[in-house]
């Protein structure tokens, strides 16, 4: 280096001086000052070139000539240095005062305290000798700043990177001691890793003056490892190029930083929305507000920060949630509040809000952290847990759990205003029929059209509930003041009035059962009790009634509770038999077959007749069991008589409609002839008018699988079930049976005995015998053969027989014609026994 480097801020354009090629050059005031100083004394131009120098200068590092490089009176480490650090510094400063190393010609070492003044662009370079005070105030600064500085510091050598000193700070935070540290290098406190950004760093500043600083990592005498803050500087120790290190323990602090950093993340990931406000006397102000805040929001991040938590969140102003959040704000404590903010689209949300207020120094309330999270979802979900739990799922109208609850207000509201009110249960008639007949889903539609038709029937304040099935419930408070008739009369109407449902019109009645507060009960489960007997009472009356509760009717269900608990054991405790009742041609009067007639003898109830349990037996299902019992018992009757060599007779067995239903229905006609071995034309099946009009595809179906089978159908109770005449056509029976109630009125009602006739003329024209049932008289028989009807049936001519009376009394031979009758008794075979006709009063319920 033949020139000093230029300072980097030295580039503008200088005023040029005289060169100087030695003392004489350097003026008279140079020559005058320090001509024969005993130190050295040079000055430097700013191209780095001596323009004047002293005599000892020259006769110690000499021999010198004018614009001789400067560089050549420094030791080559001090030349960055000086080029750095000394010279930009007196530039700046006026002044910079350092030790350097001056070199002779011959090699020689000169180490002084230099100070470089900067004069009229030029740097005036004094040097003074390292003597004992100098190393004494050095060493006393060193003490001072090195020794006693709380970090650790250390000088290490430029070339041999050992330690030359490390201060008392070093030795307390990396472990080894003061003489350890002197036998180490810069190396040996670094990680393995850091090795090679340690050698790249050396390498690309080997010698610079400059500050240096870096984040490292340390590690100590245990191999603990720290984060340091280093800067290190140029120094000259003993002569030797050097780097003075300050090493800032910075492990805590980053610690701190990263935990910060992982708060700040938590912050930013949180799912639940998060805002920290400042308590400000313009109210919380937010200051920081989360993304899922935002989010919740809808809002933008600028747009949260600076506003009122109260008016972001929509609070209406004064009302409850606003002073409850008012109050949480104020408490000392943290508080939880559930509230109805509203999202930026106007949406009601629902969220629960978490207030932590974050205190100040002065214990006064400062910041507040608060927690939001979105429970709308929850709550709406819950909403929706709380609707089915309390409505019913296909009419949405109220059910049984909540019609409790209102009835439980109602009865409250009507004690303490004495007030009247009703309870009206409503069962649809013959509903199951229909459901099964036309399907569920038509069934549904219907129940659901008949819903929305109560509800249309009932004012504010009532209740219209749906507990289940076919049954309804309307709750009418304060009944004292309105037209409860109107209103009844209204639920009828809106019952009956026809309801279309895919193509079809579909008609339904009703059975309503009524109970009244006080009168017929105190609380809501005696009410719903005695409305639903009074119900029960209007279907046994004969359906589309209404019945109003009467103390009496308690016995009539505890009957029929009685009956139905009997009945499930009547089979298998054999408590069932059949009686047969002889059917007779009427143009020969011989016998042609006998319906099988279930009877019930209990052990306590006595002899129960069918009309009291075979309508408990269809609505609990037994029916199922106790007919398949029927059908088997009644073949296997009549295959026994045939063996026993009477003459073969057709056995009618009566089919309920959910026997008729049943899919097994066919497989088990089929089992009930194979089982017993009785030929299949001596079987008929008696199945009712109401049964077959429902459905009619369906019935046609099964009557003609029935009839492939080979077996007789008439239909029973004919005129009875408002028969469809294009149906009627379709069937392939073989029998229509004259209910007994024409019969019994055909010959005092003309109205009835028109219709007697017409339905003999019917069935005939479409191929169908006709029988008349329920014949008590000969003037009956008399009537129904004028009118060429083709059998009768009926206490007339027998009664209901046992098996064996049956027996006997078909095997006996016919007896003369009664005088009585004229022509009417039955020819052959004549009964043995035919009992007189009963009074007509007891005609349905006759003994058998
Ligand atoms: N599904 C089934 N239903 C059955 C079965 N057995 C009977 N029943 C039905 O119960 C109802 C009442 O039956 P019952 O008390 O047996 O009455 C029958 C006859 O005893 C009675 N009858 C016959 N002749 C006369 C008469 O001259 N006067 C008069 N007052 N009563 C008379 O009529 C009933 C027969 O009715 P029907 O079946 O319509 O021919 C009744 O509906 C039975 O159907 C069974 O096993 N399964």
């Amino acid at each position: 280096m033949d020139t000093l480097p230029q300072p980097a801020y030295s580039r503008a354009p200088a005023r040029r001086r005289p060169q100087r090629g030695s003392s004489r050059q350097s003026g008279p005031a140079f020559d005058q000052l320090f001509g024969s100083s005993p130190y050295f004394a040079f000055a430097i131009d700013e191209a780095g070139k001596l323009t004047a120098f002293n005599q000892h200068t020259a006769a110690v590092l000499g021999p010198l000539a004018p614009h001789t490089p400067a560089s050549k009176l420094y030791a080559a480490w001090v030349l960055p240095m000086l080029q750095n650090e000394a010279l930009p510094a007196a530039r700046m400063r006026g002044y910079w005062r350092g030790e350097v190393e001056l070199v002779a010609q011959d090699g020689g070492s000169h180490p002084v305290t230099q100070t470089i003044e900067w004069r009229d662009h030029t740097f005036l370079c004094l040097g003074y000798p390292l003597d004992d005070y100098d190393v004494y105030e050095s060493r006393l600064r060193f003490k001072y700043l090195f020794e006693a500085h709380p970090h650790p510091m250390w000088v290490y050598d430029l070339e041999t990177l050992r330690f030359l000193v490390v201060n008392a700070a070093a030795v307390a935070q990396y472990g080894h001691t003061e003489a350890e540290f002197l036998q180490m290098t810069i190396r040996d406190i670094r990680p393995p890793e850091q090795q090679e950004r340690l050698t790249r760093n050396l390498a690309a500043a080997p010698a610079k003056g400059a500050e240096q600083s870096g984040i490292w990592t340390h590690m100590r005498r245990d191999g603990s490892r720290m984060q340091v803050d280093v800067s290190s500087h140029s120094v000259t120790l003993s002569g030797r190029p050097a780097r003075l290190v300050f090493a800032h323990d910075i492990t805590e602090r980053e610690q701190l930083k990263l935990a910060l950093q992982l708060r700040s993340r938590a912050l930013e990931a949180s799912i639940n929305a998060i805002a920290i406000t400042t308590h400000t006397s313009e109210g919380e102000l937010i200051e920081y507000a989360n993304p899922a805040f935002v989010r919740l929001f809808d809002h933008t991040p600028k747009s949260v920060l600076g506003r009122r938590l109260e008016t972001l969140l929509d609070l209406p102003p004064h009302d409850e949630q606003y002073q409850a959040l008012q109050a949480a704000m104020q408490s000392h404590h943290e508080e939880t509040l559930m509230l109805r903010p509203r999202h930026r689209d106007g949406a009601l949300l629902w969220t629960q809000l978490h207030v932590a207020p974050v205190l100040a120094g002065d214990n006064a309330i400062g910041h507040h952290v608060c927690v939001l999270t979105d429970m709308t979802a929850i709550m709406e979900y819950q909403e929706q847990l709380e609707h089915q739990a309390n409505h019913d799922a296909l009419t949405g109208l109220p059910n049984r759990v909540l019609l409790k609850d209102r009835m439980a207000q109602a009865v409250t509201f009507s004690q303490r205003f004495k007030h009247s009110l009703w309870l009206v249960y409503i069962d649809l008639d013959n509903f199951k029929l229909i459901n099964d007949h036309l399907g569920h889903q038509l069934g549904d539609q219907l129940l659901c059209a008949i819903a929305n038709r109560l509800r249309a029937c009932a004012n504010d304040g009532d209740t219209v509930a749906r507990l289940g099935g076919d049954e309804f419930v309307l709750l009418l408070p304060i009944a004292n003041q309105r037209p409860m008739a109107s209103i009844l009369q209204l639920v009828q109407e809106a019952v009956a009035a026809p309801v279309a449902v895919e193509q079809q019109v579909l008609t339904v009645t009703c059975s309503i059962g009524i109970s009244v507060f006080p009168a017929d009960g105190v609380d809501p489960e005696q009410l719903l009790r005695h409305a639903d007997i009074a119900m029960y009472r209007a279907k046994e009356a004969g359906r589309n009634q209404v019945q109003f509760f009467e103390e009496n009717m308690h016995a009539r269900v505890a009957e029929r509770a009685l009956i139905e608990s009997e009945l499930r054991h009547a089979l298998a405790r054999d408590q069932l038999s059949l009686v047969y009742q002889p059917k007779v041609d009427l143009h020969s009067g011989a016998v042609t077959g006998m319906e099988a007639l279930i009877r019930w003898q209990h052990p306590g109830l006595g002899a129960v007749s069918p009309a009291r349990f075979i309508g408990v037996a269809e609505e609990t299902g037994l029916i199922v069991a106790i007919g398949r019992w029927v059908l088997r018992t009644a073949c296997a009757q009549n295959k026994a008589w045939q063996q026993a060599g009477l003459p073969p007779l057709r056995v009618a067995v009566n089919l309920s409609a959910r026997q008729f239903r049943d899919r097994v229905l066919l497989s088990e006609v089929r089992a009930a002839l194979e089982d017993s071995g009785l030929d299949a034309r001596y079987l008929e099946l008696e199945l009712t008018e109401s049964l077959m009009m429902h459905n009619v595809e369906e019935v046609v179906t099964v009557i003609e699988s029935l009839k492939q089978l080979g077996v007789a159908l008439s239909i029973d109770d004919f005129g009875t079930g408002y028969s469809s005449l294009a149906y009627l056509k379709q069937f392939p029976v073989d029998y229509l049976k004259i209910d007994q109630s024409f019969t019994r009125e055909m010959l005092t009602e003309p109205k009835v005995a028109a219709i007697v006739r017409s339905v003999i003329a019917l069935g005939h024209i479409l191929g169908f015998k006709v029988i008349a049932e329920g014949v008590e008289t000969g003037e009956e028989l008399h009537y129904l053969r004028l009118h060429q009807c083709d059998e009768m049936q009926g206490y007339y001519y027998s009664r209901p027989l046992t098996a064996e009376a049956f027996a006997a009394f078909i095997s006996r031979p016919a007896p003369a014609a009664p005088a009585s009758a004229g022509a009417a008794r039955p020819a052959a075979p004549a009964p043995a026994h035919t009992p007189a006709p009963p009074p007509r009063p007891a005609r349905r319920h006759g003994p058998t």
